[in-house]
């Protein structure tokens, strides 16, 4: 299997050419492929493929590195575009829409290393996470072992829990992220995101995925941070997310508007196993 390895400010990718055909392995092959001691190493894997949807011009599969799938990947879509920049099959400052498995994004190539994407509307109905809740709010109350702990939840194509912090050091989210991303109220579980509000323009975040673990950067859990934030009237309509591995700007101008997502996407290397 040929494949290049990239990431999105840290977030780990092994990208596979599934154009002419769809290898996908199985689960436990998945993970095995994304030991970073016996395997190539990736938080995600990205796939390559014709679209299902005429709509779009090439679709993307994302498989978590213990194999289980996921709906869609913030940094991963835009190392998706880079990587199809490069190989000249979409140009530069052009809309292009592309398949996620939960549906259509617009990218755009700024430069061969920098892209935005139009990552559609933030989604906060709990039962589209899925989130056990009786009705949409801005913020609920989770039981996490006894203690209540508050949430925003929203859906960026994928599930994602996001509690506000006042320190990203507090050694106790280490076992906090964990126990919320499987929390039973989420069926499929969450991606749990600690944010961090410094001032209306910049958030400081860490992601526990569901499927990776801590992982560098997430972005979709920077749209979700930011979107749950500025639900709340916290943080203004263009705001910074700072993540361990980089920063990506989120712009989302509220209800009936789409949310943008600009960041870098980098080449790390070619390889085959
Ligand atoms: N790292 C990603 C999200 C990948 C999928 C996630 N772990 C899930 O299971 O939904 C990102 O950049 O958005």
């Amino acid at each position: 299997m040929r494949f290049t390895k990239m990431h999105g400010i840290g977030n780990d990718f092994v990208v596979v050419d599934w154009r002419d055909d769809v290898k996908l392995p199985p689960a436990e092959r998945i993970a095995a492929l994304a030991d970073r001691h016996t395997g190539i190493g990736f938080d995600q894997l990205l796939s390559v493929e014709p679209a299902r949807d005429p709509s779009c011009d090439w679709y993307y599969g994302v498989w978590n590195a213990d194999g289980s799938p996921s709906g869609q990947c913030g940094n991963g879509v835009r190392c998706v575009a880079a990587w199809l920049y490069r190989e000249g099959v979409i140009a530069r400052d052009t809309d292009v829409r592309l398949e996620s498995p939960s549906g259509p994004v617009t990218v755009r190539v700024l430069a061969a290393d920098r892209v935005t994407v139009d990552m559609g509307e933030p989604d906060f109905t709990p039962s589209h996470l899925p989130f056990d809740a009786p009705q949409e709010a801005s913020s609920y109350m989770l039981d996490v072992d006894g203690t209540p702990v508050t949430i925003g939840a929203v859906s960026m194509g994928n599930p994602h829990a996001v509690l506000e912090v006042p320190d990203l050091g507090d050694p106790h989210l280490e076992n906090l992220g964990p126990v919320v991303t499987g929390h039973a109220r989420f069926a499929d579980g969450v991606n749990t995101g600690f944010a961090l509000r410094v001032d209306r323009k910049t958030i400081r975040l860490r992601v526990h995925e569901r499927g990776s673990g801590w992982t560098r950067a997430c972005g979709t859990g920077a749209c979700a941070a930011a979107a749950v934030l500025q639900r709340r009237g916290l943080v203004d309509a263009v705001v910074d997310v700072s993540l361990p591995g980089g920063t990506l700007t989120i712009e989302w101008h509220g209800p009936g508007h789409t949310l943008w997502m600009t960041g870098p996407a980098a080449f790390v290397f070619e390889g085959e196993i």
